[in-house]
């Protein structure tokens, strides 16, 4: 019979699979810097995009900015992401009719600034894409990160470990160990974990980039939901219903994950009230705006009911499979996603000892807003809490 660590127990309150220090397994610098185990570190291919995790480091609370969305900028037709000239090279295929598109033939690394414009408007209307045969992460973390200010002001996690002087890549390394398996399924039967990236932040992301540098071959696939397709679902009383409520988001369960492993706390954990219906600026669309790792309350309700409402809501996004798409991973690709208004989850359904080693490049969008009056809007209510207060 399996009993849960403590550890396990915090990874289920959270219910994610982040990648943390281990304490125990990994390793103390004299510097005091956490980092991988040695064996596991001299396995990767890719040293540049290792984490370290400086439990000196300390970051003051996200503020307030605005946020210029580069899919305003961008020329609807698109003539910089595809020029007429390299036609015959680019292959775009849709993956399911209303979300995601697979592309050969763009270097993502070689777009201008107006393709790149026009790259946020394909993402924001596909929800999901995914670019091949890149050689994107050959230029290393410092490129990425310069890539990825393009789209917005980036964002520096409060647990995540990232290489040395580059706070902000997110990485996930999942060892190649059998106890990186174990931790997922010794007290648990799936290893999926829907969520939005840092729903619980001021202004969450928007473009987020991600990069799997190492993988096993056919499998730790990437699934997407479409909460934009999700709303459109509800029958129109009980989408005008679900656009009168607001949503608790908080970071205290992850920050707590991090904790019991041994792991660090970058900057003090926080809990952010938005709107449980999102308007999407670029889209002028309304996006489900609820996860079940970081949503924890629906402040206008009475607890049985917010219960109620978000287990609904979850199940929708999650378990609706003609919401959904399954990105698979091949060297080089690149899979870029609209964070306000996909859904993600990793999956973990390998077994051997294999590295699966990533990164992620996450832009802050807009503060989330149910009605366009409010966008960039510094005095939105209703107003954001801290966990002291
Ligand atoms: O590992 C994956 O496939 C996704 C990880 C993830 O959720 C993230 O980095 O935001
Ligand atoms: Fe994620």
């Amino acid at each position: 019979m399996p009993h849960a660590t403590i550890a396990e127990q915090a990874n289920q309150v959270y219910g994610n699979f982040d990648t943390h220090f281990y304490h125990g397994q990994d390793e103390v610098g004299k510097d005091g810097v956490l980092r991988i185990n040695g064996k596991f570190r001299a396995e990767s291919k890719n040293p540049d995009f290792l984490p370290e995790w400086d439990p000196r480091q300390r970051f003051e609370p996200l503020t307030f900015h605005e946020y210029k969305d580069p899919a305003f900028r961008a020329n609807p037709e698109l003539p910089n992401l595809f020029p007429k000239s390299a036609a015959n090279e680019t292959v775009v295929r849709k993956i399911t009719p209303k979300l995601g598109s697979e592309i050969t033939g763009v270097q993502l690394s070689q777009l201008s600034d107006a393709g790149k414009d026009e790259l946020a408007l394909l993402v924001a209307q596909r929800g999901v894409v995914v670019f091949r045969e890149q050689d994107f992460a050959q230029y290393g973390p410092k490129f990425a990160t310069e890539y990825g200010r393009h789209f917005g002001k980036l964002h520096v996690h409060q647990t995540s470990g990232a290489p040395k002087g580059h706070d902000e890549l997110h990485i996930t390394f999942r060892r190649p160990d059998r106890k990186e398996f174990n931790r997922v399924f010794n007290d648990n039967t799936s290893s999926v974990g829907f969520h939005t990236d840092v729903s619980y932040e001021l202004q969450p992301p928007s473009y987020t980039f991600f990069s799997v540098l190492d993988g096993p071959d056919g499998g730790g696939d990437t699934l997407f939901s479409d909460s934009l397709t999700a709303f459109e679902r509800l029958s129109p009383a009980f989408q005008e219903f679900l656009s009168t409520l607001h949503v608790v988001h908080s970071s205290k369960e992850q920050a707590e994950n991090s904790r019991v492993q041994g792991g660090i706390q970058r900057r003090a954990p926080v809990t952010h009230i938005h709107p449980l219906v999102r308007y999407h600026p670029v889209l002028k669309k309304k996006t489900l705006f609820v996860n079940s790792s970081f949503s924890r309350r629906i402040v206008e309700l009475k607890k049985p009911e917010s219960d109620h409402l978000l287990q609904f809501l979850y199940n929708l996004v999650n378990n609706t499979h003609d919401l959904q798409l399954r990105a698979k991973w091949e060297p080089g690709t690149v899979t870029i996603w609209d964070n306000r208004r996909v859904h993600h989850s990793a999956l973990i359904d390998w077994e051997q000892p294999i590295l699966r080693h990533a990164f992620r490049i996450t832009p802050q969008g807009e503060r989330p807003i149910e009605d366009p009056k409010f966008y960039n809007d510094p005095n939105y209510y209703p107003s954001s809490l801290t966990l002291d207060q």
